[in-house]
């Protein structure tokens, strides 16, 4: 399993694409949020939408959901095939209702499933997307009121949807055998709604070393060297899991 970030920024990064990855496994292509600047940002690394086999959501923020538009009505009118979509089945009507309904409807094409073939998933259950990938969806907290979900590929590799600190998640996955981590990271304190790097820093250096931060501010590279045995994820470079 391979992932390459197309974008490591926070929402309101301006050197940094928005903090959307894609992950390869024996030729499937996996996109794991689709932001805003995703379209752009897919076209600069290189790729376009039809060489991408699903799409999958953590959760309904612009930075995650924003390019969801983009790709229906790219996939439908220059490419004439229904990309499929992975979601919590939380988040299924939300997404329509509250995102895309207004953009995406026209006569009769007036459903989610107009656009995408809808596979809802259920936290806590794993489900095979591809050959050698799995997931699991973890709700993790983020914001009062805002479902948000978090990923375990084939139970090695942990990925942080937008979420508070949350110590014993942590070490209960690194006890579990996850061996690497992908944690969204503020660096300026107080986190709020992600966790900050204040908070990531007080983790055991033993779950530090499997931890790589991502959807960062624009401030990063001042922060290199203060991250204890954490590392920043670098966008568009390519990491084997
Ligand atoms: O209660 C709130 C809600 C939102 N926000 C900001 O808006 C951003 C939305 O995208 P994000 O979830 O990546 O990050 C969020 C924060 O930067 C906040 O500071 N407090
Ligand atoms: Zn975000
Ligand atoms: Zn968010």
């Amino acid at each position: 399993m391979q992932i390459t970030m197309i974008g490591t920024g926070s929402a309101f990064a301006k050197r940094y694409d928005n903090n959307n990855a894609l992950i390869e496994a024996n030729g499937f292509r996996l996109l794991v949020d689709c932001g805003i600047t995703l379209p752009k940002a897919l076209h600069e690394a290189g790729l376009d939408f039809a060489q991408l086999d699903a799409v999958l959501i953590s959760h309904i923020h612009g930075d995650h959901v924003g390019g969801l538009e983009e790709l229906a009505f790219q996939m439908m009118f220059r490419y004439q095939r229904k990309p499929v979509l992975y979601i919590a089945e939380e988040l299924v009507q939300p997404i329509w209702e509250s995102t895309l309904r207004g953009g995406l409807t026209q006569e009769s094409l007036n459903s989610l499933s107009d656009f995408f073939e809808v596979r809802p998933l259920k936290a806590g259950e794993t489900y095979e997307l591809a050959k050698g990938l799995n997931v699991r969806l973890i709700q993790t907290k983020h914001i009062a009121g805002k479902a948000s979900f978090s990923f375990v590929f084939n139970e090695r590799f942990f990925y942080s949807a937008d979420m508070k600190f949350d110590s014993n998640l942590l070490q209960a996955l690194v006890d579990e055998g996850i061996e690497t981590i992908y944690h969204d990271c503020q660096l300026e304190s107080p986190g709020v709604v992600h966790a900050s790097l204040e908070q990531l820093l007080t983790l055991p250096e033993a779950i530090q070393e499997k931890t790589w931060l991502m959807h960062y501010g624009d401030a990063m590279e001042q922060y290199k060297g203060k991250t204890g045995r954490m590392r920043f994820v670098e966008q568009r470079k390519r990491y084997d899991i």
